[in-house]
């Protein structure tokens, strides 16, 4: 059964719906995305599964609760990233980890838990003399405090450099082996590729596609290219023969055949056959950045 079922969420804010009917389900110990270019709702749609906006159509259930109107009960299942304003600059990592313990019922060790975030040895340090991937810790630290089912984590990475990034990332797969289910809105690319399992990409409001982030790239296309320098002139009609090969083009002394079905295979079959060799050989295939152009209309903004 789904953690989290998301059906026909409408929100508003006056005249302008924010959200348009977005449904998905979120199955246990799944990391989902939720992804789409800004001003999309992913933010608004998050909120409510978090009980934080009052949807003004469809229904939401976590762990079996109405957000809303269940939202004392919901605290002690789902745990929500902390923006970084919500902290005070003078607040110390340990004080902040004690005091924000004090807020659930049954809550984890929290100095077991700076330990696994990697914030062992700053339990004495100022949140203002924290770097940025430190504070992300913390922030994640904060969300898992009450032991939660559920993280709900909104733009993790945002501002990280590329290592303190990746650190986030090896973070967030081993709190998912422990068993936590994990809501991820992202605007990265290479997060979404990395981390989710499956991932709802939302434009305007609706959910436009979802699927695993390998489904989205073939749903928009399954064509690969490949690029190489023959050894020796090559009769394009060799490849053109192929039923994988859909076109040969030249490129700067290069050949590019573009195809489908296991082209790689077929073209150096080929060529082997006519005793011609590739070098610089190239494989690109379409990208998870690919396929949100073709579903959204625009590349994603950073
Ligand atoms: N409190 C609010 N009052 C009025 N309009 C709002 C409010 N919060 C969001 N909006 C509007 O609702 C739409 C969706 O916003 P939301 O923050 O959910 O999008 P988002 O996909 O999370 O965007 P971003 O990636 O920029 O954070 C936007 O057009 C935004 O301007």
């Amino acid at each position: 059964m789904a953690i989290i079922e998301v059906d026909g969420l409408v929100k508003r804010y006056g005249e302008h719906t924010a959200v348009n009917g977005v449904s998905f389900a979120v199955e246990p110990g799944e990391i989902f995305g939720i992804l789409g270019p800004n001003g999309a709702g992913k933010t608004t749609t998050v909120e409510c599964v978090e009980g934080l906006r009052t949807p003004d159509g469809g229904s939401i259930r976590v762990c079996g609760l109405d957000p809303h109107r269940e939202e004392g009960e919901l605290r002690e299942l789902v745990g929500v990233q902390l923006q970084e304003s919500e902290l005070q600059e003078k607040l110390r990592v340990g004080e902040a980890l004690e005091l924000y313990s004090s807020f659930y019922r049954d809550p984890a060790d929290w100095r077991e838990l700076a330990g696994l975030l990697g914030l062992g040895d700053k339990l004495g340090t100022q949140f203002r003399r924290l770097s940025g991937g430190q504070k992300q810790r913390l922030s994640i630290a904060l969300a898992l405090l009450g032991s939660p089912k559920v993280a709900v984590l909104d733009e993790l990475t945002t501002g990280l450099d590329p290592q303190a990034r990746r650190d986030v990332w090896d973070l967030i797969e081993g709190i998912r082996a422990r068993g936590v289910t994990i809501l991820l809105v992202t605007h990265f690319m290479e997060e979404a590729e990395r981390l989710c399992d499956r991932l709802a990409v939302i434009d305007s409001g609706r959910v436009v596609a979802l699927d695993t982030p390998a489904g989205l790239v073939a749903k928009v296309d399954d064509r690969q290219r490949i690029r190489f320098r023959p050894s020796a002139p090559l009769d394009d009609a060799l490849l053109t023969a192929l039923p994988e090969v859909e076109s040969v083009q030249r490129a700067g002394g290069r050949v590019v055949v573009t195809g489908t079905g296991n082209l790689l295979l077929a073209v150096t079959t080929t060529l082997a056959r006519n005793q011609l060799t590739a070098a610089d050989l190239r494989v690109e295939q379409t990208t998870l950045d690919d396929a949100f152009v073709a579903l959204t209309g625009r590349p994603v903004d950073v």
